[in-house]
């Protein structure tokens, strides 16, 4: 008999017949506070669970006894508590790699799009204001040849560093627990304190992963030390900066915008004051959101549950001191 997995996320049909293939699949359409509990139901069963944006904490893995393998389609894996996933042995799959790009050509984008102020001036122009020759109300600043400060320097952060330095001939700072050799021999990237980061970068970019250390990493002390003509692009997860300070920061001029594709809450609350901000950027978090990615995401998450349940798991694993037990 085929193993019973659950999955909580839509798939491309082709890959949903290839899990069929291995598994007896159980769907659900998300996970949210509906199906949540017929999911920990389904988990009486499943040996492996595969999905994305959903809760997997002690409370979800006391529901199921006979887990084996977890995939998330997504490289982020703060919404999975790791240390119990490991506790009961059981291996986190994820996806790196195949999403980098995207995400940083989505970071350019809020680069460009809050230096040059593209979405404002676009409603303005659907909004009929364009009337004659524009005057200086509506310039932007240039991005070119301006430093790029990089907080949080692994893939997407040196895939970033690649588009900025070679395309926008942009000078790279980084902050980070160690030294990035490629970042520096290819991208000319120059390591420094954060400190300094914060007061030498044109744009501060944030490819970080939410941790307990990097919660809030990035508070009002931190905005405070930035140049007032800065602008600050967050990808990585909205917990990273204090999403109080940083709107107060936008609306007193302590910091020029923000490009943000991430929030502390999402989706972002129809009331949040970044919404009437017009030197706010907001995107609702499609980092990694073109077809061929989430594609190219999803097949990886499927051969990554078909690998940790067939035993045959050689790359892309969080927590690969299970798999040596
Ligand atoms: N907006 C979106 O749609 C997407 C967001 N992401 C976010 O981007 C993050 C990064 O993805 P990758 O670059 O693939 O991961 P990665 O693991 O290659 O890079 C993360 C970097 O952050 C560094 N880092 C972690 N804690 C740090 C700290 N306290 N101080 C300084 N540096 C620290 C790590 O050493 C590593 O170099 C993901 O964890 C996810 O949260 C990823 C994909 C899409
Ligand atoms: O992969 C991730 O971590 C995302 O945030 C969505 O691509």
């Amino acid at each position: 008999m085929k193993p019973s997995i659950v999955l909580y996320k839509k798939l491309p049909a082709d890959l949903r017949q290839r899990l069929d293939q291995h598994f007896n699949v159980i769907e659900f359409n998300g996970m949210n506070s509906t199906t949540r509990p017929q999911i920990l139901d389904a988990l009486q069963q499943a040996e492996g669970l595969i999905g994305s944006n959903g809760k997997v904490d002690k409370e979800l893995l006391d529901h199921a006894p006979r887990l084996r393998g977890v995939s998330t389609i997504s490289v982020g894996f703060d919404n999975f508590d790791v240390e119990e996933l490991t506790r009961r042995g059981i291996p986190l799959m994820h996806t790196p790699t195949v999403l980098t790009d995207t995400v940083a050509d989505t970071m350019m984008t809020l680069v460009l799009a809050t230096a040059r102020r593209a979405v404002e001036s676009a409603e303005r122009v659907k909004a009929g204001e364009w009337n004659g020759s524009i005057g200086a109300d509506w310039f932007g600043v240039d991005v070119h040849h301006k430093t790029m400060g990089i907080l949080g320097m692994g893939r997407i952060g040196l895939a970033l560093a690649k588009r900025a330095h070679l395309g926008f001939d942009m000078p790279i700072l980084y902050t980070a627990r160690r030294q990035h050799a490629e970042a520096e021999n290819s991208f000319n990237a120059r390591r420094c304190d954060l400190d300094t980061l914060l007061a030498e970068s044109d744009f501060l970019c944030i490819s970080l992963p939410h941790t307990d250390e990097t919660f809030h990493m990035i508070s009002r002390e931190q905005l405070a030390k930035m140049k007032s003509s800065a602008i600050l692009v967050n990808a990585g997860r909205g917990p990273v900066v204090d999403e109080e300070a940083l709107i107060e920061a936008l609306q007193t001029g302590v910091i020029h915008a923000a490009g943000l594709d991430v929030f502390e809450q999402e989706p972002l609350p129809k009331d949040s004051p970044l919404l009437k901000l017009p030197n706010v950027v907001a995107l609702p978090h499609i980092g990694s959101a073109t077809h061929e990615t989430r594609y190219g995401m999803a097949a990886c998450a499927v051969d990554n549950l078909i690998a940790a349940l067939t035993g045959n798991v050689k790359e892309f694993c969080v927590n690969p001191e299970v798999l040596k037990k």
